[in-house]
């Protein structure tokens, strides 16, 4: 059964800006799934729409059968089972980090709130900074507490735009990892959007993918991986090497193999890339003019040089009957 169910939303800001066409997902409770897409495509529309902050055109959201109301239908926007938090959640300046996390549990029993305070100053391991304030915390670690603050009243529906971004690449990737370790722990149902496909992947088995306001693909990264449906979907993933005579089909540099020459799939290395895990070889193809891009595993092939290629029909990516 589902939990919470976005029952074909569409948004248009004006003539020029359509937002969100037909947008349609169930999640079942506790699920964790991240939506991709590029600036613009929709993301924070839809998470907005989802906590019930801004009105759409047509459809609805439901969360366990309940209609979210929107903003024209309900007094005070919002609500407080599903918590959205983006890169411009503030933290109270002049509160410690402890009172910032217990701020929403001010009408709350004094002891529940003691309780839940220090459960979440252990949960994402801030115990060492209770007493600080914001300005003498790091970037990473004031979005902790937001998260922190924004967990304190036990949400259903965590919702989270891009909150990382100010984050240098290896505080976001720990911190990625320690909140999916604790989303996996519990039975929040989270919905993580941002443009960037590596932080898409390790915070969730289940990626949607958003271009332009329409949902084009759903489901495990794998799967999408292997049969994207359009071109644009296959990219994401990584660069496409066009397969000379054969329509609309490509193949991905990862799955290509580097050989010696033997007649077959010929090229001329015309420039070589020192990446972390290998060598990215721009090639040209014998006697045409298509660029290939490989990734040379043993670092043994420079510019100049002859090399063979070969790779297995069934990496092929194709997007028409060939
Ligand atoms: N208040 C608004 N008024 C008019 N157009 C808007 C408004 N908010 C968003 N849009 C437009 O709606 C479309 C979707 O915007 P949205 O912010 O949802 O995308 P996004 O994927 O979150 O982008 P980003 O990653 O850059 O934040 C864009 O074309 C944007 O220009």
């Amino acid at each position: 059964m589902s939990y919470l169910k976005i029952d074909n939303i569409s948004k248009q800001y004006d003539e020029k800006n359509i937002a969100l066409r037909q947008v349609g997902f169930a999640l079942k409770k506790g699920e964790v799934v991240s939506v991709l897409g590029e600036s613009g495509s929709g993301k924070s529309t839809l998470l907005r729409i989802i906590a019930g902050l801004e009105i759409q055109d047509e459809g609805r959201v439901y969360l366990e059968d309940e209609k979210i109301l929107n903003p024209a239908e309900k007094l005070v926007a919002g609500y407080d089972e599903i918590k959205l938090i983006h890169q411009q959640y503030k933290l109270y300046l002049n509160s410690t980090v402890e009172e910032n996390i217990g701020r929403p549990l001010l009408l709350y029993d004094k002891d529940y709130r003691r309780e839940r305070v220090e459960e979440i100053l252990q949960m994402l391991n801030l115990h060492a900074f209770r007493h600080k304030l914001p300005k003498q915390l790091s970037g990473g670690q004031q979005q902790k507490v937001a998260i922190g603050r924004a967990l304190s009243i036990e949400p259903e529906v965590l919702l989270l735009d891009e909150p990382f971004s100010s984050l240098d690449t290896i505080q976001k990737r720990e911190l990625i990892e320690e909140l999916r370790h604790i989303f996996e722990d519990s039975d929040m149902t989270v919905i993580f959007v941002t443009h960037d496909l590596d932080d898409a992947l390790l915070m969730s088995k289940k990626l949607f993918i958003l271009k332009d306001g329409e949902l084009v693909q759903k489901g495990a990264p794998r799967d999408i991986f292997r049969k994207p449906k359009n071109l644009y979907t296959a990219q994401l993933f990584s660069h496409l090497n066009p397969i000379p005579g054969n329509g609309e089909a490509f193949i991905r540099p990862s799955d290509v193999k580097i050989e010696k020459v033997d007649g077959r799939l010929e090229a001329e290395i015309i420039s070589a890339q020192y990446l972390i895990h290998y060598t990215q070889l721009t090639v040209r193809l014998k006697d045409t003019d298509v660029i290939w891009k490989v990734e040379d595993q043993n670092r043994l092939y420079q510019k100049g040089d002859s090399i063979g290629l070969s790779f297995h029909e069934e990496n092929i990516i194709s997007f028409s009957p060939q």
